[in-house]
Formats: C-alpha cells, sequence, structure tokens
C-alpha cells in the first residue's frame, strides 16, 4: 500500500476534450500520456516521481481500458530497457524514476537504447532531485543526456506547459528516432495547475499487435558494425533532426515584450524562480509581464545554435541562468557565439553560485548584480534579502545564537520496527566487546548512521549495502564486516550484486536485511517479498528462501523485531557463529508509518460505531526515573522526550512519553534488555468501555488505593514544607 491513494483524482483522467483538468503535475502528467496514445508504461518510484508511479498504479483500470501496458519495473534498468519495446515497433512507450540515482543504475540500457534509436517514441521521464530537500548526492541528469545523446526537455513549472511537453516530446522523439528525457524537477512534480484536456487516444499499436506480429531490424541492434552506424547516424541525421521539430514547433519560448539590448538566457525549470526574483526587483509582475527579453530554453539539450544567435543579434549583454555543475550550457554558449564572432557579454556562473539550487534568493542577487550593471534604470524594487546578513534589516540576519540551535538530522519514525533492531545490535557489540565496521545501504535504516545508534561508514547506492562490504573481508581479522539493505534494495539489485558475490566470493560478512514488507523510503509500495496480498502483483516471496536458493546456509529470519533480546542474541550468535560463507539476518516487522496509514482509519471507525478498542501507550513513572536518560540513548524515539522533575527535591529532567507514542514498547523493551530501570510501564487506554471495563478499573483503582495507604498515612505525619 503506498502512502498516498490517488484512487479518487485518478477518476479525472477521462476527463474529455475541451474540458478543464485541474490536478497535481504528477496527475497531468499521466493524462498527458494518455492523450499521448501512449502503448506502455512503467517505472520505479523514488523522489520526486514516486507519486508518480502511485497516480499510474492507481489508473490501472483505465490503463487497461485503452489497452495501455503498465509494469512496476524492479529497478531504473529494467524501467529503461522495457523501452526497447519502441526500437522495433511503433510503440510509444514512457518510463518514469528518480535521478540522478536511477539515471545512474539505468544508464547501460539507455546507452544501448540510444545507440540503435527508436521507431515508437520513447520518453523517459526523470524526477530531478537536486538541490534544498534533496535526498542523494548532487549531479545532473544533463550529463546522461549529453553522454548518451537522448534529448532533454526541462519545461516550464506550469501544468500546461509540462502537458506539452509530453506531448512533444513523443513527437520529438519519433521525428529524430532519439529517446526524450523529460525532466521533473521537485517543484514541478507537485505543482497545481489546470489545463484543457483532449481525449484519451487508444495506441494505434497496441503491445498485444506487436506480440503477435514479431519484427526486428538487424541494423538497430548495437553490435559491430551496426554500433559505427549508430555514432555517425547521430550526427548526422538525428540531430538534425531534433533541431529542425524544435524550432518549427517552437518548444523553447522568448518572454518578455520589450526590445531591450540585454536579455535573459533560462532552463525552462528554472523560469518561475527567475520570475520571482524579476517580481522582487520590479522588473516584473506574478504573471511574467516584463520588458526584459527571456529566452526560456524548454529543450536544454540540444542547445540550438541558430535560435541562440538568433536572440543575442541585438543584444549587448545576456545572463545565462544555469544550476547545478557542471556548467554545461554556459560552455556550449561560449563556444557558440565565439564560433559565430559574436561579441555579446555572456554572464552566468561568475555572478551566479556554480553549484547548488538555484533559490530566489541567489537568483534576486545575481539578477540585481547583472541588471545594475547594465540597465540600471529597471531596477525599481531593492527587496531586503538583498541586505547582508550583518544588516539586522536581512531576513537572513541571526536571530538567535547559532550555538543554541541543535541540528535536526532525520531519524526514524516513532515505532518504526527498525529502531528496535538498531539498539538489537548496539547490545550484541557491548555484549562481544567487539565494534564492527557497518556497510550500509539506501533506505530509511540509513538514518542508523546518525545519533544514537552511530552504526554505518558508508553508503554506495540502492541495494549495494552488501557489495559495500566485499572488500573488508579477512581471513586473519578477529572480527566481520555487518552489511545492511533494506527489503527495498535487496528485490532492486542486492541480491545478485550483494548476496550472490558474496557467497561466490566466499565472503564471511554478515548481512543484516532489513524487511519492513515495504519499500519504505519511496512511500511505501509494495515489492516481491510484500506480505500482504497485492490485486495487481505476485507478492509474499519471503527473502530467507531467495537467499537459500542463491546459496546462502546460514540464514535466519525475525518475525518480531521489537523483541529486543532475542534479536540481541541471534546478532551474537550471527557473529560468532564459525558456519563459513555470507551470515544472513532477515528482521521482519512492518513498517509503523504504513501500519498506522492503515490501521488509524479503522479505529477511529471502530470508536464513532461505539466499538470497544484498546490503544495501548508507553509512558515513564516519574517517582522512580533516576533522569540519567540512558533510554534515550539507545532508542532515540521521537515520542520519548524529557520534562522537569515533579519531585522537588531532585533537579534532573525526567523521561517522559509523548502522545506522539504508537505503543510499540520500544522504549520499555530497550530498558530491559539493557538492563537500565523499571521504570517504563504500559497503559490501555480503553475508548468505550463495557461494564467488565469499568467494574476492572474501580477495582484496581480500589486496590491500588489500598496499597498505598500505608505510604499516605506515614506521609502525613510530616509537615508540609512552606513553598513559596
Ligand atoms: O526515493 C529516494 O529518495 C531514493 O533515494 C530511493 C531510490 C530509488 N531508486 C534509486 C536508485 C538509486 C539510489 C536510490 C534510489
Amino acid at each position: 500500500m503506498a502512502e498516498r491513494s490517488f484512487a479518487h483524482e485518478v477518476r479525472k483522467l477521462r476527463t474529455g476534450a475541451g474540458d478543464t483538468l485541474s490536478g497535481e503535475g504528477i496527475l497531468a502528467v499521466t493524462k498527458a500520456l494518455l492523450q499521448s496514445g501512449v502503448a506502455y508504461v512503467g517505472g520505479y518510484q523514488g523522489a520526486p516521481i514516486s507519486h508518480l508511479m502511485d497516480v499510474l498504479g492507481d489508473a490501472h483500470e483505465i490503463l487497461e481500458e485503452l489497452g495501455v501496458y503498465f509494469e512496476n519495473s524492479a529497478s531504473e534498468a529494467t524501467a529503461a530497457a522495457m523501452l526497447a519495446a519502441s526500437v522495433n515497433y511503433p510503440l510509444r512507450g514512457a518510463v518514469t524514476f528518480k535521478s540522478t540515482v536511477g539515471t545512474n543504475v539505468a544508464s547501460d540500457a539507455l546507452a544501448n537504447l540510444s545507440s540503435g534509436g527508436v521507431r515508437g517514441g520513447a520518453l523517459v521521464i526523470v524526477g530531478e532531485d537536486y538541490g534544498e530537500g534533496s535526498s542523494i548526492m548532487q549531479e545532473r541528469s544533463h550529463a546522461f543526456a549529453m553522454k548518451s545523446q537522448m534529448w532533454l526537455l526541462d519545461p516550464r513549472p506550469n501544468i500546461e506547459a509540462i502537458v506539452n511537453a509530453v506531448e512533444a516530446g513523443f513527437e520529438l522523439s519519433e521525428a529524430s528516432s532519439t529517446p526524450v528525457m523529460l525532466q521533473l524537477r521537485l517543484r514541478s512534480c507537485h505543482l497545481y495547475g489546470s489545463f484543457t484536456a483532449k481525449d484519451n487516444v487508444r495506441p494505434p499499436m497496441t503491445v498485444k499487435d506487436a506480440v503477435e506480429n514479431p519484427s526486428r531490424q538487424l541494423d538497430r541492434i548495437v553490435l559491430p558494425p551496426a554500433s559505427f552506424l549508430h555514432e555517425k547516424e547521430k550526427i548526422e541525421d538525428r540531430w538534425p533532426a531534433a533541431v529542425e521539430y524544435i524550432t518549427s514547433h517552437g518548444l523553447n519560448e522568448v518572454l518578455g515584450a520589450g526590445t531591450s539590448d540585454v536579455g535573459i538566457i533560462v532552463q525552462g525549470g528554472v523560469y518561475n524562480t527567475l520570475n520571482r526574483a524579476m517580481e522582487l526587483l520590479g522588473v516584473s509582475d506574478a504573471y511574467g509581464n516584463t520588458q526584459v527579453p527571456t529566452y526560456v530554453m524548454n529543450v536544454t539539450y540540444p542547445v540550438v545554435d541558430a535560435e541562440i544567435l538568433d536572440f543575442v543579434a541585438d543584444k549587448r549583454a545576456v545572463l545565462l541562468l544555469e544550476e547545478g555543475q557542471p556548467d554545461y550550457i554556459e560552455q556550449n554558449l561560449n563556444a557558440i557565439l565565439r564560433r559565430a564572432g559574436s561579441d555579446v557579454a555572456l554572464h552566468g556562473k561568475d555572478l551566479l553560485p556554480v553549484a547548488g539550487e538555484y533559490t530566489a534568493t541567489v537568483v534576486t542577487q545575481a539578477l540585481h548584480a547583472f541588471l545594475s550593471k547594465y540597465l540600471p534604470g529597471t531596477v525599481a524594487e531593492r527587496p531586503a534579502l538583498l541586505l547582508p546578513h550583518s544588516d539586522p534589516g536581512s531576513p537572513f540576519a541571526p536571530r538567535v545564537e547559532a550555538s543554541v540551535v541543535r541540528t535536526r538530522p532525520p531519524g526514524l519514525c516513532t515505532g518504526c520496527p527498525e529502531r528496535p533492531i538498531f539498539s538489537a545490535l548496539k547490545l550484541a557489540e557491548k555484549e562481544t566487546g567487539k565494534k564492527h565496521h557497518v556497510s550500509a545501504d539506501i533506505g530509511c535504516h540509513l538514518f542508523a548512521i546518525n545519533e544514537p545508534f552511530n552504526l554505518g561508514a558508508t553508503t554506495m547506492g540502492y541495494g549495494l549495502g552488501s557489495a559495500g562490504a566485499a572488500a573488508l573481508n579477512s581471513k586473519d581479522a578477529d572480527r566481520r564486516t555487518v552489511a545492511v539493505m533494506g527489503d527495498g534494495g535487496f528485490w532492486h539489485n542486492g541480491l545478485t550484486s550483494g548476496v550472490g558475490n558474496a557467497v561466490f566470493n566466499q565472503s564471511d560478512q554478515l548481512l543484516l536485511v532489513v524487511d519492513n514488507a515495504y519499500s519504505a523510503a519511496t512511500g511505501g509500495q509494495d515489492v516481491l517479498s510484500s506480505r500482504a496480498d497485492s490485486a495487481l502483483r505476485s507478492t509474499k516471496h519471503p527473502i530467507e528462501k531467495a537467499v537459500r536458493g542463491i546459496g546462502v546456509t546460514w540464514a535466519r529470519t525475525v518475525t518480531n523485531t521489537y523483541k529486543i533480546g532475542e534479536l540481541k542474541d541471534l546478532f551474537v550468535k550471527a557473529l560468532t557463529t564459525k558456519e563459513p560463507g555470507p551470515k544472513v539476518i532477515v528482521a521482519q516487522s512492518e513498517c509503523q508509518l504504513n501500519k498506522q496509514r492503515r490501521e488509524k482509519p479503522q479505529r477511529a471507525k471502530a470508536i464513532k460505531e461505539g466499538k470497544r478498542v484498546v490503544k495501548e501507550r508507553f509512558g515513564v513513572d516519574a517517582d522512580t526515573c533516576t533522569g540519567d536518560h540512558a533510554c534515550i540513548r539507545v532508542s532515540g524515539c521521537p515520542s520519548l522526550s524529557i520534562k522537569a522533575n515533579p519531585d522537588p527535591m531532585r533537579t534532573d529532567p525526567v523521561a517522559t512519553v509523548l502522545d506522539s507514542c504508537v505503543g510499540c514498547g520500544v522504549c520499555g523493551a530497550n530498558a530491559h534488555a539493557a538492563s537500565l530501570c523499571p521504570s517504563f510501564y504500559r497503559s490501555d487506554l480503553v475508548f468505550n468501555p463495557t461494564w467488565r471495563d469499568r467494574t476492572l478499573a474501580w477495582l484496581r483503582a480500589r486496590w491500588i488505593g489500598a496499597l498505598s495507604l500505608g505510604v499516605e498515612r506515614r506521609a502525613d505525619r510530616f509537615e508540609p514544607a512552606e513553598v513559596n
């Protein structure tokens, strides 16, 4: 079950010609695919396009009605290879994944696809995760477009422009026999807006037609001598055909009504930020009405030389806004201008940051510098963000001492079943007296690198936790290396690149597979080993069976990670057993976020219907808490906090459990397994109690009251202290 359901929104995909469709970017992209007569769709979830996969999944009925094939690909490589269907057949296909990481994974297939070229339009929709809020290394998809010669569309963050880009993307792909990458930045995927819909188009040829009429062209297969021909074709045929299509269909836009001899060139995806900066400087309004001519590159690769030369022909100076590095476009523009003998002044990374997101702040600062030099009369406003940070009027002026601000690194959720796993591993290390090198992986479990666990030294890519431990395997060492992988990473590629590799090379590593039943970090999508039934996919394939199938002999599955003591004992066994080859522990418990998403509405409904519902909660007895906070140090649960000590004789704050507690019990189990303290208690919150509940509660209250009578009587013998 994915984190968001689009079951309601997907109905809008039936919107007919002429009607207005309002919604989120990802919904608009899906509608645009259907309007384009797409024949098949695939992909792998990852921010910021996770929800595009979820929309497609929820839209399966509409897709089936139209004869569109949809697959949840095993990885981005699988998704990209799926586009092979467009090489021999006039089938339009689209795949989507997170970039640059997914593009890294897909690059083998993408390079082969681009070499042979395509007959049917092939669209690769990449969710560009660059800049503030990103979860990955900072790189540009642009490099992949250039290296494999795929055209790169970077439409303005505007629903209509995005829909147009999907439709034009297929046409451009077919006109130039080249796959097209459509870059959707974070802010485009979740942008809201509306556009005038067209009717959905049943693909003129479906995958069924193709399967029943197999055909092939030998010169499209990547093998010499065809591969040399492909390289020639790319330059002599496909590139000029693409330029012709881009120019004749006006994919790039010149905005700004003015005739000024100073202009701006901007990547489509950065246009909204540019306009915001212009608005702040009084050079434009919220709707983009400006006198400064702006060339918007909705296609960032290839750069169309003639359009650039045309734009700069009557200008003294232009400013290029190109986010990220290397500055491929700037280098390209400089070459174009130099070859043409143009003397226009080209500014870009000299005024803007070389790397990092082009936020409204940095763009406003650079634009201010540029316009102040070339068009000083146009700058009508001086926004406060131009002030130095030392000026109290600056929005960035320090308001609190930097030293008192605590960092807030990402961490595991309240009730996360992964927390007890890492607590148990820490306790096992304590018991054996040996610290281990831990090779981490992509997924929620990577948060174990932070306090309070501090476990994990590297992360090399999705499903590469085990492979990342490959070299750290020594027959002479007195301990083994620990590798971590999630169920998502395991099925993405970890089974072969990690487990198979470890078996083959007789690695001594301990591999911990954190199996929370979903690809949780990408939004809770199902994987092969998901334990829920799925109407669309085949699930319930146990990870232990897979690792045994590939040759692992020491493998154990734990079905309740909250039993910290048992898990600790198993870790000790796995770390000390003499069994050769990789040792694998599959630690299973359901992702708490997904569990709450499922159970909360059910619980609320039952309470409303007057049914008896028990909610488990944990608490700390302030009277017995010593205030040493050891419980917090081994858990790190966001619901475990501190409060002032109610005992006036004691100053240390005591531990407390916040209302966000979901009753997983890890705090108490930890305290018990680590022999910390007896202060934790469980309470059951009973909604709609029965007469039996009420009677029991009454009896308990009387009994506890009777037991504490002695204490009360003794307390009465003392005079209460005067408190002022
Ligand atoms: O969704 C995210 O933020 C991820 O990093 C997950 C992910 C999806 N596909 C990948 C390929 C390589 C590395 C990470 C991912």
